[in-house]
C-alpha cells in the first residue's frame, strides 16, 4: 500500500452521481447522466489526484443502464491510471462472498477495482478469503470499522466480553490478517470516519497503523488540517475521501476545486 501511497498520493475524489448533483450539473437523471458524470470527475481528477471512489448505489439506481454506464467509468479510470476503490459495502457469509470476490476483483472482470470496501457485520472472518482473493491479484480491500455517520455508534462501539468495540474487534482481525502478509503497511485497510471519536469507538491506541479510508472531511465536517490530532497513531495510513465538497464545484470547477485539493492533502498529510 506504501507504493500506492507514492505514486496516487493520499487524496481520494468520490463519484456520487445523487440526484441534486446530476441536476446542477445539467445532467439527465439517468444511466447516462452518471455516466457523464463519472467520465467528467475521472478526467478532472486524472494527472491531479490518484485515487477514485465511484459510489455503487447511484449507478445501481438505475439497473442494468447504471451497471452499464459503472462499467465505463471503471474503465475509462483504470485507463487513465488512477486507483480505483469500489465503494459497495459488500458483506456476506464465506460462499456468496466469492461471487463479489469474482464480480469486484476478478482480472478481466467488467466491475473490476483495484480495491472494494466491505461491511464485516456478517462476521469479519467471513471476509478472509475475499481479502486472499484481492492481494493474490495485487489489489485491496477497506473494512467498515467505525463509519463518519452518527447512528453508526450505537453499534460499533458497542464492546464485547474481553471490552474490546466492535469496531476494534474489526480493526485487531484486519491487522491480524495482514501481519501474515509482507506488505508493510497492509494490503488490507479499515474504514473509520474523521467525524468518529476514536478514544469512544476504542481505535484510540492502535499500536500500528494500516490502510485508513478516511470519509468524513469536507462536507461532514471534519477538516484535513486537524487528520494527526484526528486519527493518532494511524495518520501515517489515512487516504482523505471527499466527495460532495468537489462535486458541489460543478462541471466547470471540478477540475479546480481537485487541484486545490490535492494540493491541501499533500501538505496536510
Ligand atoms: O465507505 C465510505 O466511503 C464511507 C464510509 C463512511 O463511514 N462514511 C461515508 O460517508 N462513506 C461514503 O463517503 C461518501 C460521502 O462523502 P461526502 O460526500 O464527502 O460526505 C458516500 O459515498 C458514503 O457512502
Amino acid at each position: 500500500m506504501v507504493e500506492v501511497f507514492d505514486r496516487a498520493g493520499r487524496l481520494c475524489v468520490g463519484i456520487d452521481p445523487h440526484e441534486s448533483l446530476l441536476a446542477a450539473w445539467a445532467l439527465p437523471i439517468s444511466a447516462a447522466g452518471a455516466r457523464d458524470f463519472g467520465l467528467r470527475v475521472v478526467e478532472a481528477t486524472a494527472g491531479v489526484a490518484g485515487i477514485v471512489k465511484p459510489q455503487v448505489a447511484f449507478f445501481e439506481r438505475f439497473g442494468s443502464a447504471g451497471f452499464l454506464a459503472l462499467e465505463e467509468v471503471l474503465a475509462a479510470a483504470r485507463a487513465s491510471g488512477l486507483v480505483v476503490i469500489g465503494d459497495v459495502k459488500r458483506g456476506e457469509i464465506g460462499s456468496s462472498m466469492a461471487g463479489y470476490a469474482a464480480a469486484w476483483l476478478a482480472e478481466g472482470s467488467p466491475l473490476e477495482v483495484d480495491a472494494l470496501t466491505l461491511n464485516p457485520y456478517l462476521g469479519v472472518e467471513d471476509l478472509h478469503e475475499t481479502f486472499a482473493t484481492a492481494v493474490r491479484a495485487g489489489k485491496g480491500a477497506f473494512v467498515l470499522a467505525a463509519t463518519s455517520n452518527p447512528a453508526g455508534t450505537r453499534v460499533q462501539s458497542a464492546r464485547s466480553d474481553d471490552g474490546r468495540t466492535l469496531a476494534r474487534n474489526v480493526l485487531d482481525d484486519v491487522a491480524a490478517w495482514n501481519a501474515t502478509t509482507n506488505d508493510v503497511l497492509g494490503p488490507i485497510g479499515v474504514v473509520i470516519g474523521a467525524t468518529v471519536d476514536l478514544r469512544a469507538a476504542g481505535l484510540g491506541d492502535v499500536p500500528a497503523p494500516l490502510p485508513v479510508l478516511a470519509p468524513g472531511f469536507g462536507h461532514q465536517g471534519a477538516r484535513t488540517g486537524e487528520a494527526r490530532q484526528i486519527y493518532g497513531n494511524l495518520f501515517e495510513g489515512v487516504i482523505v475521501s471527499e466527495s460532495r465538497s468537489l462535486l458541489l464545484a460543478g462541471p466547470d470547477g471540478i477540475a479546480d476545486a481537485i487541484v486545490e485539493r490535492a494540493a491541501e492533502v499533500r501538505g496536510a498529510l
